[in-house]
């Protein structure tokens, strides 16, 4: 019989809805536009980003989520509850259960709320599982047998690195330098050299269109608009690929570190297994170009880009859901 569980990947940058036998149905960024004055939401997702940056001074494009941290928890609230509603609407006659996976660092009063928060919107039952877990099984590994798996997930506001054994984490880290970091990175880049500004979406395009870490002869060029900080006015700029490898060599070689002292912390039986299975890499980060070389080269041993990366935790959730009688599952209090 169809069953109405969801699974959500409440991210910094994204938030994905997976509705058991149906898949993927949302997948919208987390922003919301709220009128500064009244408090009033005026747009969620999609729409509100569209915002950013853009807005007259009574309107304000927020993301409440920020480095891996609730920054705003109202809005929050109003984000989560807004989604589920939107994917769900009137037909939540039977209560779901809902699976969250929310950043790795908040803190248990901020659980407690986001579970309240889902259970105002119809859940049943609610519950909560770690990012890094979700993005293991959601990249297809297996990570119930006594063998190591390690899974890099590279959000927008955190990089969690994990190896996981028998269903759960064994050694792990969680550093705020992720998507957000490159963006900041490049945009402080292009400042320095150029004397250029450049708003957070437009840093945030360079980094797509043409980022590479690693100088593997594939360069790409682009031209870019901002506010000439010597003049004041509009100008345009040709950014080349190899001037985003010099930004993005700070935050990528922080993410590196982070893998490092995981693995350096790692049983060595496990260890083993990794460089049998390789390091699989999620998260939105995991597109930059080159990145698998670069690990590779630094980690020395096998690094592989998960299909879908994007989707990898909500799709883990989709998995936990199918199991959650089953799997050992951790049930907020
Ligand atoms: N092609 C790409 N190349 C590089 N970065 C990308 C690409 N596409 C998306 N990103 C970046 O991926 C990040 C979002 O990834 P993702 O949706 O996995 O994060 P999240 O789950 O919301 O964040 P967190 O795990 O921190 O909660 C953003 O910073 C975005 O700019």
């Amino acid at each position: 019989m169809f069953s109405k569980d969801i699974g959500i990947d409440l991210g910094t940058a994204n938030v994905l809805i997976h509705v058991k036998g149906k898949g993927v149905v949302l997948d919208e960024p987390s922003v919301v536009a709220i009128e500064s004055d009244t408090k009033r939401v005026l747009a969620v997702g999609d729409e509100a980003r569209r915002m950013v940056g853009r807005t007259p001074g009574n309107i304000v494009a927020i993301r409440p989520l920020r480095d891996g941290v609730i920054a705003d928890f109202e809005i929050t609230e109003m984000m989560l509850k807004h989604f589920i509603n939107r994917v769900g609407g009137k037909r939540w006659y039977s209560h779901p259960r809902i699976l969250i996976c929310a950043p790795t660092d908040i803190t248990s009063v901020e659980q407690k709320a986001i579970r309240e928060a889902a259970e105002r919107s119809g859940a049943r039952e609610v519950f909560m599982e770690e990012e890094p877990k979700a993005a293991a099984i959601g990249a297809g590994m297996d990570i119930f047998q006594p063998s190591g798996n390690m899974v890099v997930d590279i959000g927008g506001g955190t990089t969690d690195v994990a190896v996981l054994s028998m269903g759960d984490v064994v050694t792990s880290s969680s550093i705020k330098v992720a998507g957000d970091k490159f963006d900041a990175a490049i945009t402080r880049y292009i400042k320095n050299k150029y004397k250029l500004l450049i708003g957070e979406r437009t840093s945030e395009e360079i980094k797509i269109r043409i980022g590479s870490v690693y100088g593997s002869g594939q360069e790409n060029q682009m031209d870019i608009r901002g506010r000439d900080m010597v003049t004041g006015l509009p100008i345009t700029v040709t950014i080349h690929s190899g001037e985003i490898r010099e930004a993005l060599s700070d935050p990528v070689a922080m993410i590196v570190a982070a893998a490092k002292s995981v693995l350096e912390r790692t049983p060595p039986e496990l260890s083993a297994d990794i460089i049998d299975r390789g390091v699989i890499v999620t998260g939105g980060g995991a597109l930059l170009h080159g990145l698998d070389q670069l690990m590779s080269d630094e980690l020395r041993v096998p690094v592989l880009i998960a299909e879908d990366p994007m989707h990898c935790v909500v799709k883990g959730t989709g998995v936990m859901l199918d199991n959650l009688d089953k799997m050992s599952k951790r049930k907020l209090s």
